[in-house]
């Protein structure tokens, strides 16, 4: 990876005064990762507006969430959640949570979230996270945050979280919609496309690292550089990806669309790249402003502390 897809050039250079071939570290990030909870039991504590949010995006992750909050202060759309998810996405207690008196305790979760209009009982959550070592979001206390929320943006697989490090939120939001106009319309088709191509490449070529797997990874780099965003939705067809794998991969050639008949449409390295300055996205991060961060691909974690 070069140094330039890391990190906005404009804002490490004007932090180091060193000459090196590699970025300089400048710490007060978060790390921006994709984190995977799919069947993972998660605390959510509230039920206003902002607990909303969490649960519908806890709910696309696939997570478990027990949820505690009393019905009469519920966000219609939790209510709404409740009614029509399936019992195992939600376990509902009618009530308020108690701390570290409460029955449910915070060691059996994977995550727990506070979003309450309550800032000693959240501290209370957060020290029993700590004491038990679950990492723990809490709405009101940034600090208290192992990992912060951000600003989202998902198209079938593409997902995008974008933060401010805490320091605007509403930025994050607003820059999350300029990223939306950015995006090609057939994001979701060319991401399937490539996944399905990268699919029946495995079938053809199996195994894991070695020199076949640079040798896949090096030609799928070629092919997504040739075929361009605005092609790739063609791989989607069935009988394009056979042409390609026997045209291409099976004679040790990247091919085009042309190669096999298809495309015409520009190659296009889109309106995002260009709107970030360069070819800079990547999953990872890219320094506009001192504290924003643009994460790309997975489900919205974005871890403050290592343990
Ligand atoms: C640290 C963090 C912790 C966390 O929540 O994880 C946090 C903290 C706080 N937010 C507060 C206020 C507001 N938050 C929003 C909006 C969002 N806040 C989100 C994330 C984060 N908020 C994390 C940092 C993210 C980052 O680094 O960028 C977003 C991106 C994602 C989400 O929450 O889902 C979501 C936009 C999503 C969207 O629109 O899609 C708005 C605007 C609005 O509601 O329209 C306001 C009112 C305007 C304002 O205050 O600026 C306050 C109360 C401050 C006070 O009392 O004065 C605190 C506590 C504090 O700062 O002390
Ligand atoms: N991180 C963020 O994005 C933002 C954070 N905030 C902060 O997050 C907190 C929540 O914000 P909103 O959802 O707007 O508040 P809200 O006042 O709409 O909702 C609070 C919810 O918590 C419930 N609650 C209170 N005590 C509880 C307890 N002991 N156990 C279980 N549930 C309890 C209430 O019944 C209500 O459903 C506030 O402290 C606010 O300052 C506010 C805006 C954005």
């Amino acid at each position: 990876m070069s140094t330039s897809s890391i990190r906005d050039t404009t804002a490490s250079s004007s932090s180091s005064t060193v000459t090196s071939p590699y970025p300089p570290i400048i710490k007060g990030a978060s790390l921006l990762i994709a984190y995977r909870l799919e069947n993972r039991p998660v605390l959510l504590i509230g039920g206003g507006a902002v607990a909303a949010g969490r649960l519908f995006f806890l709910l696309e992750s696939g997570a478990h969430v027990t949820l505690v909050s009393p019905r009469s202060g519920l966000d219609p759309s939790i209510l709404y959640r409740i009614e029509t998810s399936n019992t195992s996405d939600i376990t509902y207690h009618d009530r308020y949570f108690l701390g570290r008196s409460d029955p449910l305790n915070v060691s059996d979760y994977a995550m727990v979230l506070t979003a309450i209009d309550d800032n000693p009982l959240s501290y209370e959550v957060y020290e029993s996270c700590r004491d038990e070592r679950v990492t723990v979001n809490v709405a009101d206390v940034p600090p208290k945050c192992d990992f912060y929320f951000g600003a989202q943006l998902r198209q079938g697989p593409l997902q995008i979280m974008i933060s401010t490090g805490g320091m605007g939120p509403k930025i994050g939001a607003m820059v999350r919609d300029i990223v939306r106009k950015a995006i090609p319309d057939n994001i979701q088709e060319a991401i399937q496309g490539v996944g399905a191509l990268r699919t029946d490449l495995r079938k053809r070529a199996p195994g894991v690292g070695g020199d076949l797997g640079k040798k896949r990874m090096e030609w799928m780099i070629g092919i997504c550089d040739k075929w361009g965003l605005g092609d790739m939705a063609i791989l989607s067809k069935d009988d394009i990806r056979t042409k390609v794998l026997d045209q291409g991969w099976d004679k040790g050639k990247v091919v085009g669309p042309s190669d096999v008949g298809v495309g015409g449409k520009p190659k296009s390295s889109d309106g995002l790249v260009s709107l970030l300055g360069g070819g800079q996205v990547v999953a990872g991060a890219s320094g506009l402003l001192g504290g924003l961060a643009i994460g790309i691909v997975g489900t919205l974690i974005y871890l403050r502390h290592a343990r």
